[in-house]
């Protein structure tokens, strides 16, 4: 059900991470000589990839319009879809091997939702019961797909019921929404907002899912929610996403792709631990195939985030959820939108802006102004857009796998806290 291309570079992911990962060249040492020598470690290293990045990014209004043509979704202004003939082009299945991955990531949700086991089947009346007959007051938010209530479970749980718009489920969801949130349903994941199930009845289109209380990552970056958010926690929250994300790359028989990584798709709990939400549902709101194994034929995903190869091409693979993973990281650590219509054209690619100015010898520049201009943040900034600048490199192969992403997150956290000590 989800794209996959057999790229040799991909298969080399494990099932499960062991920390501490060994000491490699991305993973800094700070307790010698770390500041300039780091430093020029990895101003040098960016500096090598920095000429093919800046390469690839299309300025704004450059871009191929065709891909803003159709938008699945209909509403959002920056959600799109296009359409190709490319066929075959991806495979589901690759030789993984069975059962789910669990390890480190096979925590067990720790939902109280007591629904009778393995039912994903929910009715008109549980849904009217749990967001009170859809009331305006209980609505939490709407995107794409449709507009998402905070509901109640007979047994308590607090669910998000997000109710398809007619426009999506007039064409698009059809006899494929059943069986894809049933799949959905089985993924568990801490780091993964939990899919419990789905209503189906007369016109109305239903996804169940676990409710994340504390807002989005942008909401908290703007900050509209909380306090800011320290580099510290910032860390955290990339860490947790490399985890959800390494887990659906790795996930049973097939890569389950995101294909819409983004701040808005990153909720967080009270404890500011990062869920990972929405993955699987481009492909519910957007293909009309069924039946088949997967064929990537719709462009989908969010303007700023999108794979520029899988724009060319047509062709998923995790490695486009990779590049969408960079650009967050670039929007972590400057606080900015990946595209920002307003300011002056040489800082509306944020990433462009960003890496250019950590190339040039002036990371500190594009820090959020939220954060302290310190020399820990400085040197983890400089790690950071140091991986984001090879997670967003033009060509897919040589972009890191999502678990090295993990691993050099953790030894910049790792260090960033020892600075801090
Ligand atoms: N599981 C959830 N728990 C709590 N709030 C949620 C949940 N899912 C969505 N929301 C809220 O509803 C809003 C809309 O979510 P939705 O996933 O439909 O759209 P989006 O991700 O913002 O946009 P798009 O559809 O373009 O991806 C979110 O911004 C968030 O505020």
């Amino acid at each position: 059900m989800y794209g996959r291309r057999k790229d040799s570079s991909d298969i080399r992911t494990p099932d499960r991470f062991s920390y501490p990962p060994s000491p490699s060249p991305s993973s800094y040492s700070t307790s010698s000589g770390r500041s300039t020598s780091g430093r020029n470690r990895v101003k040098g290293a960016a500096r090598s990839v920095a000429g093919v990045f800046v390469a690839c990014f299309t300025p704004p209004g450059e871009e191929d319009t065709r891909h803003h043509s159709s938008s699945v979704y209909g509403g959002g202004s920056d959600t799109f879809s296009s359409t190709s003939d490319v066929s075959g082009a991806s495979d589901s299945t690759d030789g993984r091997r069975r059962g789910t991955p669990r390890g480190i990531y096979g925590t067990r949700n720790d939902s109280t939702h007591l629904k009778e086991p393995g039912s994903t089947k929910f009715t008109i009346a549980e849904i009217h019961h749990a967001t009170k007959n859809f009331s305006p007051a209980l609505k939490v938010g709407q995107g794409g797909f449709g507009t998402v209530y905070k509901g109640q479970l007979q047994d308590g749980t607090l669910v998000a019921v997000k109710r398809a718009k007619k426009s999506l489920y007039d064409k698009n969801l059809g006899g494929e929404f059943q069986s894809e949130i049933q799949a959905l349903s089985k993924v568990e994941h801490l780091n993964l907002v939990k899919c419990y199930g789905y209503l189906q009845h007369g016109d109305e289109r239903i996804i169940v899912v676990e409710y994340v209380p504390n807002g989005t990552l942008r909401e908290h970056l703007d900050c509209i929610k909380g306090s800011v958010l320290s580099l510290a926690s910032r860390l955290d929250i990339a860490i947790d996403v490399a985890h959800a994300i390494t887990y659906l790359h790795t996930y049973t028989d097939h890569a389950i792709i995101h294909r819409d990584i983004k701040s808005s798709n990153i909720l967080l709990t009270e404890k500011l631990r990062a869920k990972v939400a929405d993955f699987g549902f481009a492909r519910l709101a957007a293909d009309e195939e069924s039946g088949q194994t997967h064929v990537s034929t719709q462009v989908k995903g969010t303007a700023g985030y999108l794979d520029p190869e899988y724009l060319r091409t047509y062709q998923l693979t995790e490695k486009s959820d990779v590049y969408s993973f960079g650009i967050l990281l670039v929007e972590l650590v400057t606080g900015r939108r990946p595209i920002e219509a307003k300011r002056e054209l040489k800082e509306r690619v944020t990433a462009r802006w960003a890496i250019k100015k950590f190339t040039d010898g002036h990371a500190i520049t594009v820090l959020d102004p939220n954060l302290e201009k310190s020399d820990a943040n400085g040197l983890a900034l400089e790690k950071i857009l140091e991986l984001a600048l090879q997670c967003v490199n033009s060509h897919r192969r040589n972009r890191p796998i999502m678990r090295r992403c993990a691993e050099v997150l953790w030894n910049i956290r790792k260090d960033y806290k020892e600075l801090l000590d």
